[in-house]
């Protein structure tokens, strides 16, 4: 199995920005160039789906000075000259919706107090001016005084490529997408726990690349749990907090038995399905129990060109899935989910698939069936094919963390020893919580250099 080290490659890059970071930690995912050393035959094609440069992720260093500001009256709209020659408009409305004074702001939570019913959605201004300290100062109608900061500003400017680049900051929307040739970017398990740039690097190369893994962590339970309080707080599902994947008799779940598991993402019973998982195999099988995973993302993307109509249909049709059983405590769970989730411009955001769990109710009219089989079996030929699926095997202490809105895993069967039973400890995260403290480590980060 071969990997590639985040937590150190991204050390250096870290003077930089993080989006160099970034690239700097998936450098270490690509193919090395012919002058690389003599290497491994099955590395790595990574590429970057979006359509702006990883340069518009980094946090801005530079200082934006404002030169001139005035009042479009007619426009209801603010125009903002900028020292190296751009402009930026924000409209009255926002800008008054947005004073950060302590009459509108509750400074402690950094929250809105001003309510709506006391904002004027057709205010006018009476004066607009640049204070000496780089500063826009506003005087409402009322005498109301609102002064913005001109990096605040700028940040928030409406263009459409400010937007691109303050939500590709927030939300690190853009993925690399792979094939069996990745090199799965991996970090020491002991270091992201004590190492703040370490578990940065770890988190930003799971958002990307959508898998890391951890090495070096004790072949004993609790392990996934000190890791998701490394982030925050972990998912309780019906599976409990934590969960034991074992060859289990009466197994309420499949994962429990020795059987091969074909590539699924964890959940689809759910109408949220986790968001990110972490598997940490304790045993391992003698013979048997290899895992395999593919990018769910880039294979809808091959499905797209290859078959846009199988495409449309699952993007389309909600499938039933049914989970019942007890564990944590008793569950009867039915949910509607089409096994590709897009989002508004049709970028495809979510994977919900699990074969054992979909329904044998199928809420489709008769004319739909056969199209939907045909549809889900040309999406899973795509995953299957060789040349996208990365197997690997799990040894003790070895901890895989991933996307499970994106990556489909699998594991094969194995033989099943009830003394040495084979044992993987897992448990669930959510994005919004990842997320979270990817951003309190990238502040902090920064601002340690
Ligand atoms: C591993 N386990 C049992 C917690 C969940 C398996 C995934 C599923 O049933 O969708
Ligand atoms: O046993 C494995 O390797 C994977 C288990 C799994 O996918 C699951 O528990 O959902
Ligand atoms: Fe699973
Ligand atoms: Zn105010």
């Amino acid at each position: 199995m071969w990997m590639s080290t985040v937590a150190r490659l991204a050390l250096p890059a870290l003077q930089r920005s993080t989006s160099a970071m970034t690239r700097q930690a998936l450098r270490a995912c690509r193919r090395p160039g012919p002058t690389a050393a003599p290497l491994p035959p099955c590395l790595v094609s990574l590429h970057l789906r979006g359509r702006h440069t990883l340069e518009s992720a980094s946090l801005p260093v530079s200082r934006h000075l404002v030169r001139h500001v005035r009042a479009l009256d007619d426009d209801r709209q603010m125009e903002v000259e900028w020292e190296d020659g751009g402009h930026s408009l924000y409209p009255f409305t926002w800008l008054r919706d947005n004073c950060q004074c302590p009459l509108c702001t509750l400074q402690s939570a950094q929250a809105r107090t001003l309510l709506l019913a006391d904002l004027d959605i057709h205010t006018g201004v009476d004066v607009v001016e640049v204070t000496n300290d780089n500063k826009v100062s506003i005087v409402w109608p009322d005498q109301h005084v609102s002064v913005f900061d001109a990096e605040w500003l700028k940040k928030r400017c409406f263009s459409p490529a400010a937007r691109l680049a303050m939500q590709e900051e927030l939300f690190l929307n853009r993925r690399y997408y792979w094939d069996s040739t990745l090199r799965i970017p991996s970090a020491d398990f002991d270091e992201v726990l004590r190492d703040d740039k370490a578990a940065l690097a770890w988190l930003l190369a799971l958002r990307r690349v959508g898998m890391v893994y951890l090495k070096g962590a004790p072949a004993e339970q609790g392990q996934v749990a000190r890791l998701a309080e490394r982030i925050g707080y972990l998912r309780l599902t019906f599976y409990g907090h934590t969960w034991q994947v074992q060859d289990k008799p009466m197994a309420n779940n499949v994962a429990y038995t020795s059987g091969k598991l074909s590539l699924h993402t964890d959940y689809p019973a759910l109408h949220f399905a986790p968001g990110v998982q972490f598997l940490h195999c304790i045993n391992q099988a003698k013979e048997g129990g290899e895992s395999e995973v593919v990018d769910g993302f880039h294979m809808a993307e091959q499905l797209q060109r290859e078959d846009p109509e199988a495409f449309q249909t699952l993007t389309s049709l909600r499938v039933d899935f049914t989970d019942t059983g007890t564990d944590y405590c008793d569950f009867m769970l039915q949910s509607k989910n089409c096994i590709i989730d897009v989002d508004a411009d049709g970028r495809v955001v979510k994977i919900n698939y699990n074969n054992a769990t979909r329904d044998s109710v199928l809420d489709l009219p008769l004319h739909q069936v056969q199209p939907f089989y045909r549809a889900l079996k040309a999406y899973v030929d795509i995953m299957n094919r060789p040349e996208n699926v990365v197997t690997y095997r799990m040894e003790p202490g070895d901890i895989v963390t991933f996307d499970n809105w994106r990556l489909l895993h699998g594991r094969k069967s194995y033989i099943s020893r009830p003394e040495r039973l084979r044992h993987l400890e897992g448990c669930y995260l959510d994005w919004d919580e990842v997320m979270s403290r990817l951003r309190i480590l990238r502040k902090a980060v920064h601002e340690d250099l």
